[in-house]
């Protein structure tokens, strides 16, 4: 049976790895601090009669190349190209959160927002609307408080779906200014040729134009160890291309 691989992404602190301990049981270091988690925990556990295997990625405020941890996070979602995605936010702090999310759309399209701490935005009086914010993101939403146990089946019944490929989400696409609109419109298309389907060229051409040296590297050093043999016109199955950037 098919054993689909589930990437926990999200800011520190946000409970990513209350989440991850819940589910599969082992016990990855939790506490009120950020930047617990730094290697990758992966753990398995089952639901519906399909298997997961989860990993604990490190939390992280971007996807850039600025330390370690958002590497390793960015090449775990980018080259392992995980089934599902979870991008854990917290519910008391949406806007902050938001950042994180939308570049890890930017990314893939295999993708399931994840709004923990929904016990905490309660007692504060702040109402999360996860129907709106599914359809302006257009990938799943789920409200869950990993802590207090609740919301869980809901936010596996969405992995399941995208896992399965039940529900192919179609993330928004962020618009930028002009110039840079223009600049991608250029580019795209060029990394698109080179690297066929497999990463979301509209990321990778905003990497690029970043001057974002570390990944240049890291993929560089992918395509000269034969990890990665770029096809033209490889299909991906709906992974790490996002449908409406395309
Ligand atoms: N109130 C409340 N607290 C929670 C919930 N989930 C997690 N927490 C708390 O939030 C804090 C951080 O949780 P972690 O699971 O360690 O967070 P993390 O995202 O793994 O953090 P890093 O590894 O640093 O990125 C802990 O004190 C948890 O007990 C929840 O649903 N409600
Ligand atoms: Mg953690």
């Amino acid at each position: 049976m098919a054993v689909y691989t589930v990437a926990l992404a999200g800011n520190p602190n946000t409970g990513k790895s209350t989440l991850f301990n819940l589910l599969t049981g082992l016990r990855q270091h939790t506490g009120n601090w950020a930047g617990k988690t730094v290697d990758l925990a992966q753990g398995d556990f089952t639901h519906n009669g399909h298997e997961f295997r989860m990993i604990d990625l490190p939390g992280t405020y971007s996807l850039f190349s600025n330390s370690k941890d958002e590497e390793v996070t960015r090449d775990f979602i980018v080259f392992e190209e995980p089934d599902v995605t979870i991008v854990v936010l917290d519910a008391t702090s949406l806007e902050r959160n938001m950042n994180l999310a939308l570049q890890v759309l930017e990314m893939t399209n295999r993708v399931v927002v994840c709004i923990n701490l929904i016990d905490e935005a309660k007692r504060l009086g702040i109402h999360v609307d996860t129907a709106l914010l599914s359809r302006k993101l257009g990938v799943p939403v789920a409200a869950i408080s990993a802590r207090n146990k609740i919301g869980i089946s809901g936010l596996l019944s969405m992995v399941a779906s995208v896992a399965t490929g039940e529900i192919v989400p179609e993330p928004v696409r962020v618009r930028y200014q002009e110039e840079l609109e223009r600049k991608l419109a250029v580019l795209e298309p060029v990394v698109r040729d080179t690297l066929g389907l497999r990463f979301s060229s509209r990321w990778l051409a905003l990497r690029l134009l970043d001057e974002d040296t570390g990944l240049l590297e890291t993929l560089r050093q992918k395509m000269k160890g034969g990890e990665f043999v770029p096809r033209k016109g490889d299909v991906n199955h709906g992974r790490s291309a996002c449908h409406n950037l395309a």
